[in-house]
């Protein structure tokens, strides 16, 4: 078995709804994304001969995801004031909305999700709100 690994990071803002302390506030992090893919052979001819994927293609595929989500408030749908969400989108700040709460668990398994439906044999992601803390997610 092949495993490869490739990251990507994005600079957005977010806050945890419901929670008691710092992090219920808005506050913002450069998330790292840490994807690993798998495969138990490797190409055997062509442009990607004794690769299990391009890495290229691994990145742009991920790259593509951690983009959208740049520079942005991401947040679980329904946690503000819907005065609040107006006054937001009347200034055209970029809002993810999510049917989750956006701790690093739940974005890692997005993340994980996301790499899947491109096709890839996701083995795990790890997501890093900072470089000391980070959530990982396997199926
Ligand atoms: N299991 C999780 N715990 C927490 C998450 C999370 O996603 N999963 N997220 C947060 C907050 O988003 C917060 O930003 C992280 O705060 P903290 O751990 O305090 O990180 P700091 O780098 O700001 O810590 P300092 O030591 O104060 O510098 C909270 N928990
Ligand atoms: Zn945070």
């Amino acid at each position: 078995m092949y495993s490869l690994k490739t990251n990507s990071s994005f600079d957005s803002a977010h806050f945890l709804a419901g929670y008691e302390g710092k992090c219920r506030n808005l506050h913002g992090h450069r998330w790292t994304v840490e994807v690993e893919v798998g495969g138990e052979k490797l190409m055997q001819d062509g442009q990607t001969r004794g690769m299990v994927v391009d890495f290229g293609d691994l990145k742009k595929d991920l790259r593509e995801k951690t983009e959208e989500m740049d520079h942005c408030l991401i947040m679980e749908k329904g946690t503000l004031k819907e005065k609040t969400m107006e006054a937001l989108e009347e200034e055209q700040f970029r809002i993810i909305e999510l049917p989750m709460r956006p701790t690093a668990e739940n974005l890692a398994k997005y993340f994980y999700e996301y790499m899947a439906d491109k096709g890839y044999q996701v083995l795990r992601t790890t997501v890093y709100e900072t470089p000391t803390n980070a959530a990982t997610y396997m199926a």
